[in-house]
């Protein structure tokens, strides 16, 4: 049982009838007590009332039950002189309490827990005598039944029972008032969570809502409203609702709050109304307002729905944009489904595939493929894809035309919030510009510009492929070094323009001439090389060089002129002259300079032999450099005679090298070394220098001389201040000039017309000129005519085979009346015997040099042997 214990009145019980009087003074008095308790807590009265029964009729237990369905409440429980609240419950039915349920009246029971012995209290309270009595509801249902238990056999006066049936009303009216004050309560309490609710709804709504009075006051401001304003609810309510939008204290706008609430009090709905609202710093923000009349019993209110559409304002903002971006930039955009079904492109990519929106949206991407690429290709794409979300690179689209479009592709995959793929999209430039630029650069890295041939890069490339295909099909590959001879004179002389003209036309031959399969390249200058590939043997090679040469030696017209360029053509063998590429060039190349000493205008193959006699060149070439300050250097004089008299006119002042452990080394060898190496400018002066010395020398030791010739290669006329190293040498020497002549080879002077200006200086200047090896090359008459010279030299190659070659003979013949009507001298050189010198004569050349009169030999020699006679 509880604990809970009323307080204890101090009642004396008698037991005589004298106080009986007393007794039931006091049971009224206890009564009235009783009923003053009335607006008390129904509780208390249990307690009061069992307290009270217990005491007036001095019973040991009092027990104060409620029925509540089947069960017996304990409310208030009597216990000699306790009281215990809310004491436990148990089965109404197996009690003697149901008995007085039943009769609805008091029941009195002797011996009782022995009739009811599953009413376990019974026990608990050794109880033997049982008077229970009833309570009844207004409706006359029994809602209480009290006890009184004792453990002796008890008898109850008719007033008691009458105190008992009282008091039994009593509690009756009681749990009346508890049941009233309980239903009441779970009413308040149900209309508290009501309210409760509705704020909590009120309060949580997403949207801010604002209710207003008849009069357009601000009666309710929920929390959304609060943040979304700014204001606390105190600081608004009772306020017009004007102050916080557009229209109201605001400057007016179309959608003015005054009109909008003005038209829902007189019976109109205002849906969701966009309208500038104010937060409480004043600045403004877009509202979606929706205003309705919320009609009550007594009074009309107003409900204001605020939603804050700043952020869907800005984001409406940034899809237009985005929108506008997708529309109108230059990359092509698709968007396709998980399904990789088209769900939208822009302009720009209907511009690039030919196709309209309405031909992709629902296709797939697939409709513009090139069928350029592989399964493999696209399967890599799927997989980067997936596996990164990404995938980036160049592919071959097909136009609706049937054009093939490069595009450079980036592809990106999209995922919810969950992660899952939404979809897919691609960014597509097109390339084509690009991919046709880096073509060029491709080809300009590739190829030689002036002529379009291959390039070094390129060159190297094929050369590296016809290697390993000579070496799978056990074939041969020759490369061939091609220099045009003399080019370089072509060049300056006439200028690049002319020198491009030719280089484009040779490549253009040499192009035309070989297998498609070969490669013609230019590396540079005037200097090709041809690779021939699939070759039986190295004699096809000298084949089709020899074709090559008879090409390119036919007349080329640039300019208005007409050009003879001949070729110098060295051959290297593969694999038997090398077997790497820069042995296989090198060797080319020495071939080619063989050629070149081997008087130009042939073809040489690569030989062992020809790496020494390169080798051997550059020790000579090395060796040169310091031949002058070693004083290995010497000028030999030939003499030229006047044939007619026997009379010495003169002398050819011919460069001598006397190597130290070489010996003598040829003019032929380390003139064209000193040419090539461009040291023949220094040594041409040179030899003037000592030339000019000796002569003014003799001439003032009075010794008699005509004039003294030097040679002259092209270099040093074409260097440009030629005739004023020659002026500055007379100068020096003081020299008359008109003792020095100059050879000048007529093959240059055909090439260098510009040269005309430097050889009409030396002549102002004074100094002889005379053309060497003439009747070699191709000059006109009317062309010498222009040339301010005074020799023609026959070349000894045609002295050589006269008389008995009748082509000879008729050369000379030709050169000597050629001359004669250009009012030239001539001279013939290498003239070996009297029949040369008679054949000559007779054709009417005076002058003539050559071993038969005399062999170059040093000054001094040349002092004692000719010039002392004189
Ligand atoms: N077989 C034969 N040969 C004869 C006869 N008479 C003269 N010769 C040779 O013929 C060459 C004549 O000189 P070149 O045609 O100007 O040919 C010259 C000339 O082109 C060049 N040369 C020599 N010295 C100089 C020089 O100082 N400057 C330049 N630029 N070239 C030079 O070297 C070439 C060769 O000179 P060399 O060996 O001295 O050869 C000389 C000479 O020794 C003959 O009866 N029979």
């Amino acid at each position: 049982m509880g604990s809970a214990k009323v307080k204890n009145f101090d009642f004396s019980r008698a037991d005589d009838d004298a106080d009986a009087s007393a007794r039931q003074i006091d049971r009224l008095k206890r009564l009235y007590e009783l009923s003053l308790l009335m607006s008390g807590d129904p509780m208390e009265v249990f307690a009061y009332a069992a307290r009270m029964i217990g005491e007036l009729l001095a019973v040991k237990v009092v027990c104060l039950s409620e029925i509540q369905g089947d069960q017996l409440q304990f409310l208030s429980v009597y216990v000699q002189g306790d009281i215990f609240t809310n004491a436990g419950s148990c089965q109404l039915a197996v009690t003697p309490c149901a008995t007085v349920e039943a009769a609805k009246d008091i029941r009195v029971i002797q011996n009782v827990a022995a009739q009811f012995p599953r009413a376990a209290f019974l026990r608990q309270h050794n109880a033997y005598s049982y008077c229970g009595f009833p309570a009844l509801d207004n409706a006359g249902n029994v809602v209480a039944v009290t006890c009184l238990l004792d453990d002796k056999p008890r008898d109850f006066t008719e007033q008691d029972l009458e105190l008992l049936r009282i008091i039994g009303q009593r509690i009756g009216m009681e749990l009346e008032r508890k049941r009233l004050g309980q239903q009441k309560e779970a009413t308040l309490a149900a209309l508290r969570a009501s309210e409760q609710q509705n704020r909590l709804i009120l309060d949580n709504a997403g949207d801010g809502i604002i209710i207003l009075n008849e009069h357009g006051l601000i009666e309710s401001f929920n929390r959304t409203a609060r943040e979304m304003f700014g204001y606390a609810a105190d600081t608004v309510l009772g306020r017009p609702a004007q102050f916080l939008f557009a229209g109201g204290e605001h400057a007016d706008g179309d959608q003015a709050f005054d009109r909008l609430l003005k038209r829902v009090q007189k019976g109109g709905v205002i849906g969701a109304t966009e309208i500038l609202a104010y937060y409480a710093d004043n600045s403004a923000f877009p509202v979606e307002l929706s205003i309705a009349c919320l009609p009550m019993a007594k009074r009309q209110l107003y409900t204001l729905i605020v939603r804050d559409i700043t952020l869907r304002k800005h984001f409406e903002q940034k899809l237009s944009q985005t929108h506008t971006v997708f529309e109108n930039t230059s990359e092509g955009i698709v968007i396709t489904d998980t399904d990789n079904r088209i769900v939208a492109v822009n302009k720009a990519l209907c511009a690039m595939t030919g196709y309209s929106q309405a031909e992709l949206i629902g296709q797939r991407p697939s409709k513009w493929k090139s069928g350029l690429h592989d399964g493999r290709f696209f399967s890599e794409l799927w997989r980067s894809l997936l596996q990164t979300g990404q995938w980036r690179g160049e592919i071959w689209n097909r136009h609706k035309s049937g054009e093939v479009i490069p595009m450079l592709e980036n592809i990106n995959v999209v995922r919810d919030g969950s992660g899952a793929i939404s979809s897919y999209v691609a960014i597509m430039t097109d390339i084509t510009g690009i991919k046709k630029i880096e073509e060029r650069l491709s080809h300009l890295a590739h190829h030689d510009p002036l002529t379009g041939l291959a390039n070094r890069i390129l060159l190297e490339e094929r050369v590296s492929l016809a290697m390993r295909w000579a070496e799978q099909q056990q074939h041969k590959m020759a490369v061939l070094f091609i220099d045009l001879d003399r080019f370089k004179n072509i060049n300056d002389s006439f200028g690049h323009s002319v020198g491009d003209q030719l280089l484009k036309e040779v490549a253009k031959r040499l192009a035309l001439a070989v297998r498609e399969t070969d490669t013609v390249s230019r590396l540079g200058g005037d200097e090709f090389v041809v690779i021939l590939g699939e070759l039986a043997g190295p004699e096809l090679a000298h084949a089709v060089a020899g074709k090559l040469s008879e090409l390119l030696s036919r007349a080329i017209v640039a300019d208005g002129r007409e050009f003879i360029v001949t070729p110098s053509i060295g051959i290297a063998m593969y694999p038997e002259d090398a077997s790497s590429i820069e042995d296989l060039f090198k060797h080319a190349d020495t071939a080619m300079y063989h050629a070149k000493n081997q008087g130009r205008n042939n073809c040489q193959f690569y030989s062992a032999g020809l790496s020494r006699t390169v080798y051997e060149n550059l020790m000579l070439e090395s060796a040169l450099r310091n031949a002058e300050e070693r004083g290995e250097l010497s000028v030999h004089f030939q003499p030229q005679f006047d044939m007619a008299t026997g009379e010495l006119i003169g002398a050819e002042a011919l460069a001598r090298w006397l190597h130290p452990e070489l010996g003598l080394v040829s003019p032929a060898q380390f003139i064209a070394l000193a040419e090539e190496s461009g040291q023949i400018v220094k040594l041409g002066e040179w030899v003037v220098r000592n030339t000019c010395r000796q002569i003014k020398q003799w001439l003032s030791g009075g010794l008699k001389l005509d004039r003294v010739s030097v040679n002259v290669s092209a270099l040093q006329i074409q260097r440009g201040n030629f005739a004023e190293s020659v002026g500055r040498i007379l100068c020096e020497t003081g020299l008359e000039a008109g003792f020095l002549e100059l050879e000048v080879t007529e093959s240059f002077i055909i090439e260098a017309e510009q040269s005309l200006v430097m050889l009409d200086a030396l002549r102002q200047m004074g100094v002889e000129l005379a053309i060497d090896d003439f009747g070699t090359s191709y000059s006109s008459l009317k062309y010498l005519k222009r040339l301010p010279i005074q020799r023609l030299k026959i070349d000894q190659s045609f002295v050589r085979d006269i008389p008995n070659d009748p082509n000879s003979n008729a050369i000379a013949r030709a050169v000597i009346a050629m001359a004669s009507s250009l009012q030239l001298e001539t001279v013939a050189e290498g003239i070996e015997n009297s029949q040369q010198r008679d054949f000559l004569m007779a054709e009417g050349c005076r002058s003539g040099q050559g071993y038969f009169f005399g062999k170059p030999v040093p000054a001094a020699e040349f002092t004692r042997l000719y010039l002392a006679e004189s």
